[in-house]
Parts: structure tokens; sequence; C-alpha cells
């Protein structure tokens, strides 16, 4: 996999002038056809069995049937039925705007969330935004511009570490608050230390005092676009770098100073050698989705800018990590970066939240399209499926993104597709059209699976389950957000054999149905390496504990990361051997990140 980074840079965008982004509205591609089909093509009532002519004789080894159907697991035809009633268990909230105003929070959903702290001398919680000081104007923004009412658990523990001026390893679960719990901090920080020099006008440097990294444009967007709500009459400047987009824009924001700057590393990294940035006076370091950007696919651009550029080191700056999953030798790796630093769980790190139903299917991969459909159907009928209950699906490559996109389109239900291939301003036209209800389905590889915050999302697809359990967790967190309610279904065949084991634990954790057969499949790979490797990421806790690694052990079989893990650009450069997209469609280079 060749990461996008290296074609973010400066130089091919000074060189290869951005295509025009005030372009109209977009336009699916059933609009872009020749073809529009005059009546959406509906099932029939024999379309809804499935097919039992092809693909039969896949085996699954081990204790399946050959069907890859485990004993006594009948498939039932009208399992998608079953999906779309589980709606009416949903509380889809309503928002009369496109703002999370913050009412209708569900907080009671995370009272009960069991939360680790460990490390010296960890400062007390709070329970209200009142208790901590972090000065008049945000404390108005909190309240009057995002209508916050109270902290989430993250952030009733995690500002006032942070505010304590101490070093954070922090994981919550999807949807839970973790931008604000770093943002709030920072800002306050921000305002207390900021001088006027802050930015250097005679060398047209920009000298930041904190900085946060993102893995990809479009999450450095969205806390971008965040942060300045926050920031909103403080006076503190917040700007943003990721690749991709014109350089000329992002340089002129760099002159007018930047106090907060957010950013992904390719561009940050290229501005830096060119002089443009400098991190002497970085005072803050927050990683949003930290265990990714220290993955083995970002590590060495993330060191490079941590310890090998201008960078203050661990005694002079204030260092925050946060995810919702944090594998442990990822924390082991963090550690480097951070000084006797609080380790923060709330809930399990790698759950997820139990605000989100969900589903897995048995669907082998020739069958995936018409059970998409079926199922698509279905929730329309029952007003699942439209401008205020969006649909994300999931596929493993990004040829399988277009090809998905362009048969839903064909089929009348109006999609959009991102991936990593496309160019920025298709991406953020497909994710505008997405959360405006334009396109109510959006199509995505993993470059759409963390951290974005979209509203009304109601159902996540993983039309193909990826290959860690990491994964999962991020991208049904894309429902479920903020206390409210979401469903998540996964379609799920042999050859995803490799995840069983850790989603059959993580639906059981989260009270979950999970059924018989998933177990099955789970037993009977439990013991292979590959089900070893796909769940040792799921990190249990500090992993300074003292009891940590006999926990690790007993649980996922003491596995170490990195002795057989392949590089994480291996996990995304092959597929499923080319049913992973479903309809046959041959395997290519997978999913992007930024
Ligand atoms: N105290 C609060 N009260 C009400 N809403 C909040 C509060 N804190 C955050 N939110 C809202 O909750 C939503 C989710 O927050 P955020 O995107 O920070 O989650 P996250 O934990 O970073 O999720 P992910 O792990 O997917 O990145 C956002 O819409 C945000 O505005």
């Amino acid at each position: 996999m060749s990461y996008s980074y290296f074609s973010d840079t400066y130089a091919e965008m000074t060189q290869k002038p951005a295509r025009q982004t005030g372009r109209p509205n977009y336009l699916p591609p059933h609009l872009r056809d020749t073809y529009i089909p005059d009546q959406p093509e509906r099932y029939t009532a024999n379309d809804r069995g499935l097919s039992r002519g092809r693909g039969r004789g896949r085996s699954s080894g081990g204790r399946m049937d050959g069907r890859g159907v485990a004993p006594g697991y009948e498939r039932n035809p009208n399992q998608y039925h079953t999906l779309s009633d589980r709606f009416s268990e949903l509380k889809l909230v309503e928002e009369e705007n496109s703002q999370n105003t913050g009412m209708g929070i569900n907080f009671d959903a995370y009272e009960d969330i069991p939360v680790e702290i460990t490390g010296s001398d960890v400062p007390k919680p709070v329970n209200t935004f009142a208790e901590i000081d972090l000065g008049e104007v945000l404390n108005d923004n909190i309240r009057n511009r995002c209508k916050y009412v109270k902290p989430t658990p993250i952030q009733r523990h995690a500002i006032p570490v942070a505010l304590a001026g101490r070093d954070l390893m922090a994981c919550a679960q999807t949807g839970s608050g973790k931008t604000a719990a770093f943002c709030f901090p920072i800002i306050a920080g921000v305002l207390k230390t900021k001088s006027p020099a802050t930015y250097g006008r005679r060398e047209s440097v920009a000298y930041p005092l904190a900085l946060i990294l993102s893995p990809t444009r479009e999450l450095c967007c969205q806390i971008f676009e965040e942060a300045k709500k926050f920031c909103f009459q403080t006076n503190v400047k917040v700007a943003v770098v990721y690749g991709g987009a014109p350089v000329y824009t992002q340089l002129r924001s760099l002159e007018r100073g930047v106090d907060i700057l957010v950013a992904t590393p390719g561009r940050l990294t290229d501005l830096i050698e060119r002089s443009k940035i400098s991190l002497q006076k970085i005072k803050y370091l927050a990683l949003d989705e930290a265990d990714r950007m220290l993955d083995m696919g970002f590590e060495p651009q993330i060191r490079k800018i941590v310890e090998r550029l201008d960078m203050p080191p661990p005694a002079s700056r204030q260092t925050m990590l946060f995810s919702a999953t944090f594998p442990i030798e990822i924390q082991r790796m963090a550690s480097d970066f951070l000084k006797n630093y609080i380790f923060l769980s709330v809930g399990r790190v790698g759950s997820s939240t139990d605000l989100i139903i969900q589903k897995i299917v048995f669907v082998e991969d020739f069958e995936k399209r018409e059970y998409l459909r079926n199922l698509l159907h279905d929730e329309k009928a029952k007003g699942n499926l439209g401008k205020n209950a969006l649909t994300l699906i999931f596929v493993e490559t990004k040829r399988n993104a277009d090809s998905l996109e362009n048969w839903l389109c064909r089929v009348g239900f109006p999609a959009a597709a991102i991936h990593g291939d496309k160019v920025q301003y298709e991406r953020e036209r497909a994710l505008a059209s997405f959360k405006n209800g334009a396109t109510p389905i959006l199509v995505a590889t993993d470059v759409a699976s963390r951290g974005l915050d979209i509203p009304r999302v109601a159902h996540v697809i993983n039309f193909d389950l990826p290959r860690d359990i990491d994964s999962y967790v991020h991208r049904i967190g894309r429902t479920g957000r903020a206390g409210k309610s979401g469903l998540a279904t996964a379609f799920f065949n042999a050859k995803n054999s490799i995840v069983a084991k850790p989603i059959f634990e993580l639906m059981k954790e989260a009270h979950q149905e999970a059924p018989d057969w998933l177990n099955q499949y789970a037993e009977s790979n439990s013991s292979s390496r590959d089900c070893r490797r796909s769940s040792s990421k799921f990190g249990g806790r500090d992993f300074r504990s003292k009891n940590n690694d006999s926990q690790e052990n007993e649980d996922y079989g003491g596995y170490d990361y990195y002795a057989t893990q392949p590089p994480v650009a291996a996990d995304f450069s092959d597929s499923y051997g080319g049913g992973g997209g479903g309809g046959g469609y041959e395997s290519v280079i997978a999913s992007g990140w930024d």
C-alpha cells in the first residue's frame, strides 16, 4: 500500500493545481449514467430466497458443513426482515439542525461504565463543567454554543488530568466526546500561555503552541471545525493543514497566526521541512486516534514529527493520546512520547458501546448485493433510510467502493463513495452529500472508519468485514454516538473466520445477541494463528499494570503483536481473494488512509 502522505506534499500541490472546487452539487453516478431506470428495480418474492445455485461447494473447513454454514444453523431467507424490525427498538433522535446540540443525549447510558485510572497522583474527576477552570469565554461557548449540559465520563476524568498538566493516554468508546476532552484543556492552556509573539512574521514561520494530529483529512477538518467552535471569541487562533487541498490557502491562514494547529502528518512534515511551520514553541501535543497514528504504517512519520524535528522533548510539553482502541504494544510504543503519564480507560479498552445494536448475518460473497438490496428496500419502506436515517456501508477495496456505489445508484438507492483514490474535493463532496442527506448512503473504505461524527447515521453495514477487531469497533462506532442508539449489521462468511472470535466476544460484552453459529466459527478458529492475530490488538488496560500481561495471556493467548503481526500496509493491501466486494469483483489495493 502506498500512503497518500507522499502525494500530499507541497511540491505536488504547487506543480499540480487543485481542481476547481466551486462545482455544482454532487451528482450521483446514477444521474451521470446514460441509463436511468424509470422504476427502481424491486426484488420479487423469489429474490428474497438466498440463491443456492452457486458457491455452495466452498468448504469452510473445521466443523462447518461445507456450505460455509455452521452445523445446525439454517440460513433464514428473511433475515433482513428481522434486522429492519430491530429499527423499531432504536430511538432515533430527530435533530432540528445539523449541529449536535447536546440535547437528547442519554448520559445515563454512560453512567455504569467502568473507569480505570492508573498513574501517580491522579487528579479528581469533576461532575460539571462549572467545576473546571476553563475560563469564562470557553465555559460560555460550551454552554451556549455547543449546548453541552454536562461532561461525558471521559471528559469528567480527562479534563482535570490534562488541566493539571499531566500527560495522558486515554481510551474511551466511540462517540463519547474525546475531541472536547483534549480540546478544552488545550484551549484553556493556550489562553493562559498565549503571548502576541506566537507567530514570527519576519520569517513567515508559524509557531503554534498546540498541535493536534489526526490520521485522515476529513477527521482533521472535523476537529478544526469543532476547535473553532470552542474557541469562538477567545482570540485563540486555530488553523488546519492537510493533504489534497491547495497549500496556498493553508499557508495564508498560517500567515494570519496560529495558536492551535490541526494537521495530518504528511502535509505537516512537508510544511515544517519548507520552514513554514516550526514546532519549537509547542506546549501541547494531542494525537487523536493515537493507536492508528502509531501503528506500523504511520509510526515513522509520527516519530519524525515528535522526535526528530524541532518539537520540544516530553519534559517540555504536555502530550495527550486518545483513541477508542489501544493495543498493548502500541501503548508500549506510545510511552516513548510521554512522561509520568496517567492511563485512563472509560469502558473496556477496545469495547463498543451497547448503544449500538449489533447484528451479524451469514451471507456468501455472491449473495451480498441481493441481500443488501433487500435489506435497504425494507429499511426504506419502514422509513429507516433517508435524509434523517443515513446508512454507511464499509467495503474492503477502493474499487469495490466505486462499483457498489454505481450499482446502488442503478438499483434506485442514491449513494456516494469515499476512499483514498478520490481527489480531495470529490471526497469532501461525497461526505457533504451524505451528511445533508442528498445521498443517504455512503459507501466507504476504512478512510471513513475513524473519528467521523456524522449526525443521523442510523445504520452501519459491514458489507465486507475488516480483518481486525479494532477496525470493526471504529467502523460501527460511526453510529450510536453521543448517547444515541444505532444499528450495525455485518455480513459474515467463512472468509471472515479470523474475526469470528473477537466479534463474538465483543457482542457478548456489549450485551448483544450473538448467534450460535458465530460461536462455532469462533471455536473452530480459536486455536489458529490468524485468530490470535486478529484478537491480539484488543488492548486490555494500562500495559504498565503489574498483572496486565498475565491477564492478556489468559484472554488472548499472550500474543506478541510485533512477533507475527504483518505490517499494517499488508493488512490493507490485499483483499479477501476477489470475493470481498461481493459480485465477484477483482481484488485490488485495499482501503487507503491519508
Ligand atoms: N459533554 C457533551 N455533551 C453533549 N454532547 C457532547 C458532549 N461532548 C461531546 N459531545 C458530542 O458527542 C459527539 C461525539 O463526540 P466525539 O466526536 O468527540 O466522539 P469521540 O469519542 O471522539 O468518537 P470517536 O472515537 O468515534 O472519534 C459529538 O457530536 C459531540 O459534539
